[in-house]
């Protein structure tokens, strides 16, 4: 079978962890991290939780199914537009080829703006895991398909360890039944199939009742304004996270207001 783009990226990713890993082996990136201040602890799940919806707002250049989203890519304008419209999180990706994000873009945003910040990546090796700490995130994204369950629950711990929450992301039953077996205290549901980028927000509702009562449920992608987010709020979600809407917005400001709105 011919592999899915998630299989393509996740290949290519592995091959860019074993290229930092040789520039910066491990254990000095370890070492790095021990020597950071207090991490973020529960910040981003805190930020999330008692907000009626909570709105998790994402910086991305591009995207495999989309392309260029923006071609100037004022991206401390967008980030801080965010945090000013009452954003609770931002989601930066971080991975360079397909989505042609930088953990330069991450850490000049993680400098302009103090809301919890998700490092968006495609987590294959634990190595990403403490590049997010260094970067100073407050969350990591861990994506089910690309994982298994042993391997998610031995992810999550060492995010206890650092200091950082997870987005484990699933999208159908299986997927889900791993996340939640694994321990995942924020589970997001994709709307876009990764392997097909098919959206369809009934993957979001059918999911909603398999997701434990403690569990922040986040709904994702595919938003393309104010009704969507008030459909993903009926359907349960406890937050949502939504890049393209926004990225390709004319007026930010006025289409975050709306979206606020939406949310309460
Ligand atoms: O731009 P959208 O359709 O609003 O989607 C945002 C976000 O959900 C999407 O970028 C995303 C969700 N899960 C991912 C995993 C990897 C890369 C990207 C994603």
């Amino acid at each position: 079978m011919a592999e899915t783009i998630l299989e393509t990226i996740a290949a290519h990713t592995r091959r860019r962890v074993e290229e930092d890993r040789r520039r910066l082996p491990l254990e000095l990136l370890r070492d790095q991290c021990g020597q950071e201040g207090q991490a973020g602890g529960r910040r981003f799940l805190n930020a999330l939780q008692g907000r009626g919806l909570g709105l998790i707002c994402e910086v991305k250049k591009a995207s495999p199914s989309k392309g260029i989203l923006s071609e100037d890519f004022p991206y401390l304008d967008v980030a801080r537009d965010y945090q000013a419209a009452g954003a609770d999180c931002i989601s930066c990706l971080t991975e360079p080829k397909w989505f042609l994000g930088s953990d330069q873009v991450f850490g000049d945003i993680r400098a302009a703006v103090s809301i919890p910040m998700l490092r968006k990546d495609f987590t294959v090796d634990e190595y990403q895991i403490y590049q997010a700490r260094l970067l100073g995130a407050e969350a990591v994204l861990l994506i089910c398909a690309l994982l298994d369950t042993r391997t998610i629950a031995r992810y999550l711990e060492l995010c206890g360890e650092l200091g950082l929450s997870a987005v484990v992301e699933a999208h159908d039953e299986t997927e889900l039944a791993s996340a939640v077996s694994a321990g995942a205290s924020i589970i997001g549901v994709n709307n876009r199939n990764l392997k097909d980028f098919s959206v369809d927000f009934a993957t979001a509702a059918r999911l909603r009742e398999r997701i434990p009562p403690e569990v922040l449920y986040v709904a994702e992608s595919g938003v393309t304004g104010p009704a969507d987010v008030a459909e993903l709020k009926r359907i349960g979600a406890d937050a949502v996270l939504m890049g393209e809407v926004l990225m390709r917005a004319k007026d930010r400001a006025a289409l975050l207001a709306a979206l606020r709105e939406a949310a309460k």
